[in-house]
């Protein structure tokens, strides 16, 4: 059974089609990246995705079970978790305490005012190791001010691992970082767990060739390819409309 499975997918605003039928699937452990020129409706899809924002038409399975009209915070529940192009990191919280709080959320802790010490203890246990993961020990105890650009895009995708995602979306965890941090982003998505299954929006192509197994394009709203990234890379239509036009192959 797919970890997601997305059928028939369409969203318009106005006249304008966002989405227009799109499915996908994704098995455990897989690494889907969803490519297109601006505008081609990525981020729409990924909002749909997890809930976000509605359908107009078509259905959204996760591990067979049909969450396409539950709210956002549900699916986050039953292991289907996002990150943001912008930032939302606490500004004055350090990395270990966000992701401290992020797994109170998780467990609905945070609200518990009989929580014992040692629970506690075992959640900043929890912490330290999903930062370890991830090699950002070195930033525990470092406020996003303090941290390299690069750095705080890598502190929200171990927010994003404390929900303890089966399923997890990355919008662009490359923009905004400089090539000089590139490869440390890399490296952590190489790091991810497994058995989880990524589905990645991302405009840098290096990082998609090398993270990917299997590409999805997108050109206004629709699906123009799908394929392991050789298929893409080798496909005419591909090559005309996007890659070839931004000359990175
Ligand atoms: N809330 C909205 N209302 C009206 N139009 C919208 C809305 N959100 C997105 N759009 C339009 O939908 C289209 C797809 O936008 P979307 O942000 O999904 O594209 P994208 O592929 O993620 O682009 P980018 O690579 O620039 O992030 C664009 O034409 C955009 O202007």
């Amino acid at each position: 059974m797919s970890m997601l499975h997305v059928e028939g997918l369409s969203k318009s605003f106005g006249g304008l089609k966002v989405t227009n039928d799109v499915s996908l699937s994704l098995e455990a452990g897989e690494r889907l990246a969803l490519i297109g020129p601006n505008g081609a409706g990525k981020t729409t899809l990924v909002n749909q995705i997890s809930g976000f924002l509605g359908a107009d038409a078509g259905a959204i399975h996760l591990q067979g079970q049909n969450v396409t009209h539950w709210p956002a915070h549900r699916r986050v529940r039953h292991g289907l978790v996002r990150t943001f192009q912008i930032s939302k990191l606490a500004p004055a919280l350090t990395a270990i305490d966000q992701v401290a709080l992020a797994i109170h959320q998780r467990d609905g802790s945070i609200n518990n005012m009989w929580r014992r010490k040692t629970s506690y203890g075992l959640v900043l246990d929890e912490a330290r190791s999903i930062l370890e993961a991830l090699q950002l020990a070195r930033l525990a105890h470092t406020t996003p001010a303090e941290m390299a650009y690069g750095d705080q895009r890598l502190v929200e995708v171990a927010l994003a691992l404390a929900l303890k995602p089966r399923v997890l979306l990355l919008d662009e965890p490359m923009a905004g970082v400089p090539k000089s941090e590139a490869q440390l982003i890399l490296d952590a998505l190489e790091r991810l767990p497994a058995d989880l299954a990524v589905v990645i929006i991302e405009h840098d192509m290096d990082l998609v060739f090398r993270f990917a197994h299997r590409i999805l394009v997108l050109a206004n709203g629709a699906v123009l390819a799908a394929g392991t990234p050789d298929d893409i890379r080798r496909n005419e239509i591909v090559r005309a409309v996007y890659l070839g036009k931004a000359g990175q192959l």
